[in-house]
């Protein structure tokens, strides 16, 4: 199979944002009642796991999920590895050759323990969104729960890519995936209501 998937597993203790709801799957309508099939139930924060952000996360008149162009979220993307960073700005990616990159996953390695939530991460500088406007990426992908530092109340990186349109995909796998160029597929559910959602994130050689 030639799909590398850069998504985190959904199971009851899945690390979740502190105080966030916990994820949890059950079967609500058992094969042993409905006398037919298993029904299930989930209930989950749209910010655990591989995710996709919409811009109402951070701003109440943006966009909710299903506004959002799904172009986006399909297509040519460059997995960078920008390791051992406390902080990740126009200036760290400036030696990198964006030419005609339009999606850029970001390996940062910052969230040692998939089994637990981090208690620090690499973020991202506002800086950002202008440089990366400018090199015509619009979509910007990460290994980490969030692009500004966990205790930032503010959200400058979310706000700064908002305002150059770019979008935003969180918590990715991306240790396992060599630095290149592959087609990304990271759908976010329809969601007519949503300030986020669950992505199945996949990747192959371009
Ligand atoms: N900005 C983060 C999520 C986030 O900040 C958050 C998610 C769930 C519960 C609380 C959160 N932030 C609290 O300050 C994200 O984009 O996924
Ligand atoms: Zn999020
Ligand atoms: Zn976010």
């Amino acid at each position: 199979m030639s799909w590398i998937d850069i998504s985190r597993p959904l199971a009851s203790g899945a690390p979740t944002w502190p105080g966030d709801t916990p994820f949890q799957y059950e079967v609500s309508w058992p094969k042993s009642d409905s006398g037919s099939v298993n029904v299930g139930k989930l209930t989950m924060s749209v910010h655990t796991g591989t995710h996709a952000d919409a811009p109402f996360h951070f701003a109440d008149d943006g966009r909710k999920m299903i506004d959002l162009p799904i172009d986006v979220y399909i297509g040519k993307a460059k997995v960078l590895h920008v390791l051992g960073k406390e902080s990740i700005g126009a200036a760290d990616l400036s030696n990198f050759d964006l030419t005609d990159v339009t999606r850029l996953l970001l390996c940062t390695g910052s969230w040692k323990d998939p089994q637990t939530f981090p208690t620090s991460i690499c973020y991202l500088r506002p800086d950002l969104g202008p440089f990366l406007s400018q090199q015509g990426i619009r979509l910007i992908g990460i290994d980490t729960p969030s692009i500004d530092p966990l205790d930032s109340k503010e959200l400058p990186a979310h706000h700064s890519l908002h305002a150059f349109d770019i979008h935003i995909l969180e918590g990715l796998l991306l240790d396992h995936v060599r630095p290149g160029d592959y087609e990304l597929v990271a759908l976010p559910l329809p969601l007519v209501e949503a300030d986020g959602s669950p992505v199945r994130a996949v990747l192959r050689s371009w």
